[in-house]
């Protein structure tokens, strides 16, 4: 139980709040450019920063927690070195797991991952920083999760699976087991990947295979 600092004030943020809570901790303060109403994310009495250096500070004076709740994966790293890259800030960057989700003894989560509402990491499994295990996400055993990528509500890494650095897998994707996907890769809501992927591709379908999408996924 912790009271923490979120960077990021968005859709997401509002789920990141809702763990906080149902873990009995408090949301002590929040950071975006645009931050609305900290009511909205339950904590009407929460310091607002409308700049992340100030925000920071706060953070390290006050000892808080600190978890970044912005979904692009690009986006969050970017925002997320800074504190990593911090001593005092890194030793703040704690991973937050909800009171619904399972994380196995002998799973190895990164700093900033968010393990959302029951969601599940088994053994074995290693979850790298800044991570987002979302709502009834599956990182079965020994699957591998790169850094700063996002499982996101109910999408499953089947065991031994292993998936690169800034990988989206949409909701309900699935990768079987001991396959591999490549960093950068999207897997649209409901692919199922039989094969190894490579990366810096959009896949959908199942079995999965490249899909002519719009949105070009970034690495950085
Ligand atoms: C708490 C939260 O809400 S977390 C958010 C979780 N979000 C998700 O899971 C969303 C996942 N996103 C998707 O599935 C998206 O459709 C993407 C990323 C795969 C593609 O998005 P876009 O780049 O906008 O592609 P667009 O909608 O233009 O579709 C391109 C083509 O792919 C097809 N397509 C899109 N999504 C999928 C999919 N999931 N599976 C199979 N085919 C798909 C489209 O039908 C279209 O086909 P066409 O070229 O034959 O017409």
């Amino acid at each position: 139980m912790h009271d923490w600092l979120i960077i990021g004030a968005s859709g997401h943020a509002r789920s990141v709040a809702a763990v906080i809570r149902g873990t009995g901790g408090t949301v002590a303060a929040v950071s975006d450019r645009d931050p609305g109403d900290p009511a909205v994310l339950g904590a009407p009495d929460a310091r607002v920063f409308t700049d992340d250096a100030p925000a920071l500070d706060h953070a390290r004076e006050h000892g808080l927690a600190i978890t970044v709740a912005i979904g692009e994966n690009a986006v969050r790293e970017r925002v997320a070195q800074v504190i990593l890259a911090t001593e005092p800030l890194r030793a703040l960057a704690h991973p937050l797991v909800a009171a619904t989700a399972t994380v196995d003894a002998l799973a190895d989560l990164g700093p900033l991952v968010q393990v959302l509402e029951h969601a599940h990491v088994g053994p074995g499994a290693v979850v790298g920083a800044g991570t987002i295990v979302n709502t009834a996400a599956v990182i079965e055993h020994d699957a591998r999760v790169g850094d700063w990528s996002h499982v996101a509500p109910g999408a499953v890494l089947l065991g031994a699976a292993a998936i690169g650095e800034k990988v989206f897998l949409g909701s309900g994707a699935r990768v079987l087991p001991g396959r591999m996907i490549g960093p950068g890769a999207v897997l649209g809501a409901g692919t199922v990947a039989v094969a190894d992927l490579e990366g810096m591709a959009t896949y959908g379908g199942v079995p999965a295979r490249p899909l002519h999408a719009r949105k070009v996924p970034l690495l950085d």
